[in-house]
């Protein structure tokens, strides 16, 4: 089975192509902050993220031929894990999300694509709004306002389970937290195969990013709304797009942070410092959910390929459990996986409602 898989994330366009479960082609294309601010909202991105995935292909000479387009899910609205076939439903809702995500077009660049070729099948698998919490990790400080998760479910799943699988054991019978520290940084709490409690990624909930603030102190935000100084749409790129490093450094890219750092820049320093021990913060604040019982720490993401940050992150958290880290994602694996399983007719495709 000849598959293509899709992943638009924050700060990076990511394109694979396989033959039943053999890569047969891959490429990561980094997306500056000059290049997508020239779209305002990330969703008039539509045309230039389908336009770079059909570009790559030609220009790799690989012909339009799948059993199945592929794309990462989008964060509409919460639903249970597993593959979905694409349908205008949900091409609408996540168009019309509340959080605007790149990963918002992966359902749409998918079903155009696979229109293109008679016979295949469009699907998503694992979108990011996979809500297994607790009762208790819904809770906020006001009733109308309780936890949503939005986070990188998709390759948190494969790392946890990967992990299990190297350790001889079973997913579904670890106390994990697992840490994917991308464009965004998700951090979950996975008991026994759920992730009962995990921050809100997009929507200034966690640590700050590359491109995402993080908290920020709620009554600050209030004045700061009603200054008068900025539209809606500023204040919430401020929190999505343009806050954590992008807003201290002017980039999200942490490979050209960390060669800054070592050409001496101080203020870099201070803060890469200040988000890795933000992150720290988050792991070691979600060993409460599980009473200090937690049997690994996996840190995984993008940035999880500066050693450094890994070196500094471990010594900050690593007292609670053992540390382990999976550079990169297998989210390209992971959605290769599922659609192979809903091919073969071992995964059911589920409608998205
Ligand atoms: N070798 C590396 N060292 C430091 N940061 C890296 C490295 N490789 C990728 N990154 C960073 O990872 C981030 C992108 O991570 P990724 O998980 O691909 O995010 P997304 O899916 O949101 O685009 C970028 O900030 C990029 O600079
Ligand atoms: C949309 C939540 C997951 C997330 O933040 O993805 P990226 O790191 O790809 O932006």
């Amino acid at each position: 089975m000849k598959i293509l898989v899709i992943n638009p994330g924050s700060t990076s366009t990511k394109i694979a192509t396989f033959d039943d479960n053999t890569p047969t082609f891959s490429t990561n294309i980094h997306h500056s902050n000059s290049e997508l601010a020239a779209f305002g909202d990330v969703h008039e991105q539509y045309d230039f993220r389908k336009e770079l995935v059909l570009n790559e292909l030609s220009a790799h000479n690989i012909p339009l031929n799948f059993d199945a387009v592929i794309g990462r899910g989008g964060i509409a609205k919460p639903v249970p894990g597993g593959a979905y076939e694409i349908n205008d439903l949900m091409i609408h809702d996540n168009l019309n999300a509340k959080y605007h995500h790149a990963c918002n077009l992966g359902c749409k660049i998918a079903s155009d694509i696979a229109k293109l070729i008679p016979g295949s099948r469009a699907l998503v698998a694992e979108p990011g709004v996979v809500d297994e919490m607790a009762p208790v990790a819904r809770i906020s400080g006001r009733p109308e306002m309780p936890r949503s998760c939005v986070w990188h479910a998709l390759n948190q799943r494969a790392v946890a389970k990967h992990f299990a699988q190297e350790q001889g054991m079973r997913y579904e019978d670890l106390n994990l937290i697992v840490c994917h520290m991308g464009g965004g940084v998700s951090v979950a709490a996975h008991d026994h195969g759920k992730a009962v409690d995990v921050n809100n990624a997009i929507s200034g909930e966690g640590p700050f990013s590359t491109e995402r603030s993080g908290s920020l102190p709620s009554s600050d935000m209030v004045h700061l709304s009603f200054s008068g100084k900025y539209t809606k749409e500023q204040l919430l790129r401020m929190i999505t797009g343009k806050g954590g490093i992008t807003a201290h450094l002017g980039t999200n890219d942490m490979r050209e942070v960390m060669d800054r750092v070592h050409a001496g820049d101080q203020q870099a320093k201070l803060v890469v410092e200040g988000m890795v021990y933000n992150i720290a913060k988050w792991i070691c604040s979600l060993g409460a959910y599980f009473c200090g019982n937690v049997d690994a720490i996996l840190v995984t993401g993008g940035v999880a390929h500066c050693a450094e940050i890994v070196s500094m992150l471990r010594q900050r958290v690593e007292f609670m459990a053992p540390f382990h880290c999976f550079p990169g994602e297998n989210e390209m694996g992971a959605l290769a996986e599922d659609a192979l399983a809903v091919l073969h007719g071992e995964m059911n495709a589920q409608e998205y409602k």
